[in-house]
């Protein structure tokens, strides 16, 4: 599927990089340079920088000249903005070659202002222009960061949820521990003395003072969202009676709602030998012929049994796997699977194997699934898109935070009207 990839605010551009990042390291062809950053501050990246510079919008900054100030989580204030500064939006799209693209894909941190708030916006003014469908790409606040986060996250998350055509959702609080200490953690630099005077609040954690910190997870993110979206998309792709079509992952995610996604990866023992020189010799000189052959994988005495077996394992493993966003895979009314390998090892009985286990086990009416050959693949990769996900702790638990932070928000309002008053 070939995709444009817009990333708004700090997490969004991130994660657009690192997308570009793993795109580039497999040799996919998915977005073809059709990328665009819109952000309030320059983002700082964990990974090589590939959107060029006239690629990457900043909005708001009249503001800041004139007063100092900055969007600082304010999704309304970021909102905002991004209408009053539609004329400079609209123009960074004409970067876009829309002709070129099957979607667009809007990655964003839900939990404060630029891609909260900024990132919706961007949505509608897409949609003013352009037919094809628009996915994001939610990240939810963790824990860590408190309260207002949460709020911020349940209110955006709604209105992404109503604009954009699915929201695939990523959850930071299940998947921070892949990253560094630093982040959702208080700053090691501070004393013992100074930590045990902080209070409950005080533990929020201002994302902006740990750095990044998130270079796991969103190669994590990367990966799933890359092998799903640019399936298909391998420059030099051998056929395949199974592969993957566009229209497939169109219609997955054509039921609106929430997505996650369950990934799991097995390594293939590439052959040794001549094989081995060859494949060496041609990473190293690249006028060196990069033949298919020298991919090849070791054999296996019963191949075909093996390969089957294994694929069946593997769909069961993504399904089982930490999800983006963990959730109850039956609530989920479609799902897809990508299988991804040398084409030899695509076992068409295992796959559809894992796929009528998938159907019994989760419960879901519609599997699509379809295959994604490339010759010089070292690993067996499943991805599996839940689409519309309904049974999602997580959500519930941002929500209840939400409304207990906007009730101790307004009885603190309450109570200072009342001193007002006296
Ligand atoms: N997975 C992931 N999450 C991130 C990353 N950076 C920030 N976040 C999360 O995304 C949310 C939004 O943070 P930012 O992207 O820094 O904020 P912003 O959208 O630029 O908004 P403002 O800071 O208000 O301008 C935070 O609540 C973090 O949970 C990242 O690189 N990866």
């Amino acid at each position: 599927m070939k995709l444009a990839v817009i990333g708004v605010g700090n997490a969004g551009s991130r994660i657009t990089n690192q997308i570009l990042d793993f795109e580039q390291s497999t040799g996919r062809n998915f977005c073809n340079g059709n990328t665009l950053l819109i952000n309030s501050t320059p983002p700082e990246f964990d990974a090589p920088e590939h959107v060029p510079e006239e690629r990457r919008l900043t909005i708001g900054d009249v503001y800041w000249d004139a007063d100092g100030s900055d969007i600082d989580g304010d999704p309304d204030l970021a909102a905002e903005i991004a209408r009053e500064e539609k004329n400079d939006i609209i123009r960074a799209f004409d970067l876009i070659e829309f002709h070129e693209i099957d979607g667009i894909l809007v990655a964003a941190g839900l939990g404060r202002g630029t891609g909260g708030g900024a990132g919706a916006v961007v949505i509608d003014q897409l949609k003013e222009i352009c037919d094809d469908p628009i996915y994001a790409v939610g990240v939810l606040p963790s824990d860590a960061e408190g309260e207002q986060p949460a709020l911020t996250a349940a209110r955006t998350l709604q209105s992404y949820v109503a604009k954009a055509d699915n929201v695939i959702a990523f959850d930071n609080d299940e998947w921070q521990d892949a990253d560094s200490a630093s982040v959702g953690r208080l700053d090691d630099s501070a004393g013992e003395d100074e930590r045990d005077d902080t209070t409950e609040d005080d533990h929020d954690v201002d994302v902006e003072s740990v750095g990044s910190g998130f270079e796991n997870t969103n190669v994590a993110l990367a990966e799933r969202l890359v092998t799903l979206f640019a399936a298909g998309e391998f420059r030099n792709s051998t056929v395949s009676e199974n592969r993957m079509d566009p229209s497939d992952i169109i219609r997955t995610l054509d039921t609106g709602g929430i997505s996650s996604i369950g990934f799991a990866s097995s390594d293939l023992k590439q052959a040794g030998g001549v094989r081995s020189w060859v494949r060496s010799m041609s990473t190293r000189f690249s006028w060196m012929p990069d033949p298919d052959w020298a991919y090849e994988t070791e054999t296996d005495d019963d191949d075909a049994a093996t390969d089957a077996a294994k694929i069946n394992r593997l769909v069961r493993e993504a399904a089982q796997s930490k999800l983006t966003l963990p959730c109850e895979i039956s609530s989920a009314d479609r799902a897809l699977v990508v299988l991804t390998g040398p084409s030899r090892t695509l076992s068409r009985k295992g796959f559809e194997g894992g796929r009528y286990w998938l159907e019994r086990e989760a419960d879901i009416v519609e599997v699509m699934a379809g295959d994604e050959p490339n010759e010089k693949s070292s690993s067996l990769t499943t991805v599996i898109l839940f689409s519309n996900v309904t049974d999602v702790d997580r959500i519930e638990e941002i929500q209840q935070t939400a409304l207990d932070h906007q009730e101790s928000l307004r009885t603190d309002g309450a109570k200072l009207g009342t001193a007002d008053s006296q």
